[in-house]
């Protein structure tokens, strides 16, 4: 706990030397990088299924996420709960010490937890600009009761929050499948039967051209969904160039997580981001992530391999690939590798 960015970095003038990451994979100067308004922001309210304008929805929503790996949606009708969900986890991140020291923990087996930097501080050579604070979230019943009682509204906000950010993910993914020609609802089971909340917070940092809150990564579940609030601070790597993921009021950015990529047989990508700091501004994050149980078979829906797509993934069960992608520290490349055919 007391390793907790936010219990020390207000007084730090200058960087500890284990969050200063060498030259290749620093940041520089934020200026050098420009926050794009490349990504597509797709208007949900568009993909209603009455809507004329539905097919054009799937198909903006099948190309961003087959060109970046990434989009914004707006429209999605959570606007109401993301300034209460933000201002709850804000309370969460500033209880007094007694209140946080019952939530820390190192040990990266325990599903509810606060932490600091990566899954395990422990063993990691360099440190993240970013405290953490995660748990499972769906189904609610089985899990609310492990959540904090303190802020006294903690439990009804993320409640709430979290089953209609869940109903945004699956009509997301009921477009995407028919983008890809799925079945309506092929993964609406097992592939999201676990949905876990991470919430990221991010202190001002003293030297934002040398740390990274999150250093380069792809997300290994099956969707990703993000309320960055109005802080900028998101990356996502494309051909090689960074580009920054410019804040949009009332945005949730969606991300193609790693058994997306399987399940499309690659024909979705899921790309690699990071996450820069600032010297003024805190940034918090709410990420949702959709996710198959731990023994859920993964593996390339058979209508995207045939003769001209050969089968690019074997089968395997979600908690395989787990396993490795925290063996490899998530390296986007080591973590498929074993599970790749071709
Ligand atoms: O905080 C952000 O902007 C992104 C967080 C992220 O990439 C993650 O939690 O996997
Ligand atoms: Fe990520």
């Amino acid at each position: 706990m007391e390793k907790m960015v936010s219990k020390w970095s207000s007084d730090a003038h200058s960087l500890p030397k284990n969050y200063i990451f060498p030259p290749e994979q620093r940041p520089g100067d934020p200026g050098s990088i420009p926050v794009s308004s490349a990504l597509p922001v797709i208007d949900l309210a568009k993909a209603a299924s009455s809507s004329s304008t539905r097919g054009d929805a799937v198909r903006q929503i099948l190309q961003a996420s087959q060109e970046f790996g990434f989009f914004q949606v707006i429209n999605h009708g959570c606007e109401h709960l993301l300034g209460k969900t933000a201002d709850v986890m804000r309370e969460l991140f500033q209880l007094p010490d007694e209140d946080k020291a019952s939530l820390y923990s190192d040990d990266p087996g325990k599903r509810c937890r606060l932490l600091t930097s990566g899954p395990n501080y422990q063993t990691e050579e360099l440190h993240f600009w970013r405290d953490n604070w995660q748990h499972p979230c769906h189904p609610l019943e089985d899990h609310v009761q492990s959540w904090p009682v303190k802020p006294a509204n903690y439990r009804e906000i993320v409640g709430s929050y979290s089953a209609a950010v869940r109903e945004v993910g699956l009509r997301i993914l009921d477009l995407l499948c028919e983008g890809l020609g799925l079945e309506h609802g092929y993964f609406s089971r097992e592939l999201t039967q676990d949905q876990i909340l991470s919430v990221n917070r991010y202190p001002p940092c003293p030297d934002p051209d040398l740390a990274l809150g999150l250093p380069k990564h792809s997300d290994m579940y099956l969707l990703t969904l993000l309320y960055q609030g109005h802080v900028y601070g998101l990356q996502i790597l494309k051909d090689g160039q960074w580009l920054g993921v410019q804040p949009v009021p009332d945005a949730f950015v969606i991300n193609v997580g790693h058994q997306l990529q399987v399940i499309s047989n690659g024909k979705l990508k899921s790309a690699e981001h990071r996450v820069i700091t600032n010297a003024t501004e805190p940034r918090t994050t709410v990420v949702t992530f959709f996710a198959p149980g731990d023994d859920c078979i993964i593996q390339p829906a058979a209508s995207l391999a045939d003769e001209t797509n050969p089968q690019a993934f074997r089968s395997f069960a979600f908690k395989d690939f787990v396993a490795n992608y925290i063996a490899n520290k998530g390296d986007p490349e080591r973590s498929l590798q074993p599970f790749r055919t071709l």
